[in-house]
């Protein structure tokens, strides 16, 4: 297996300590989720950027790291939903319009058309990794960033959203051009 995909890999193994870590009591144990969550994000930029530095870029790369993001963001989101401090209605959206584009992707894989993953789609992962850390730090601060919290939560769902709606959108046009 090539470096960039190993390190793709990475990111779901470390998905595992890193939603234990911060899921089991003591607190103090969140710190070494946010260590590894920030080790994890890296990868998710040195990933793709080494694939073509090296000349691997793969279509197995391409599929390991949109489902590698989706484990461990998902994952920690519903930590952060069962801990109290992210609502529900964010991870359903997130769930919801994750679902929806891997199905729409499956659609035009059976049809032969192959949706990578787009600028409005790689904003949303990292609009998402930033509320993360905020999250994180509400857990491991005693800073008073709720009302900063609840607004970022705002921004990123509409993010979501519409990365979401241009996925469908796209996807609608050219197979409307292919009829
Ligand atoms: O738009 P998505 O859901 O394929 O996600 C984009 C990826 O996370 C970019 O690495």
């Amino acid at each position: 297996m090539s470096i960039p995909n190993l390190l793709t890999l990475s990111r779901i193994v470390l998905t595992i300590p890193l939603v234990a870590l911060l899921y089991y009591e003591p607190k103090e144990w969140a710190i070494w989720s946010f260590a590894i969550f920030i080790i994890a994000s890296v990868t998710d930029y040195l990933d793709g950027k080494l694939a073509r530095k090296l000349n691997q870029v793969s279509t197995l790369g391409k599929f390991l790291d949109q489902i590698s993001d989706k484990i461990l963001i998902t994952s920690l989101f519903l930590v952060f939903m069962f801990i109290g401090k992210v609502n529900f209605w964010l991870v359903f959206l997130i769930i919801f319009r994750d679902t929806f584009v891997s199905g729409i992707r499956m659609l035009a894989a059976s049809e032969g058309v192959i949706i990578a993953a787009n600028y409005f789609g790689k904003f949303k992962t990292v609009s998402q990794i930033i509320l993360l850390c905020f999250l994180y730090l509400q857990v491991i601060t005693n800073w008073d960033i709720t009302a900063f919290v609840i607004l970022l939560q705002w921004i990123v769902a509409l993010i979501t959203l519409f990365s979401g709606i241009v996925y469908v959108s796209g996807y609608l046009r050219n197979s409307e051009r292919g009829k």
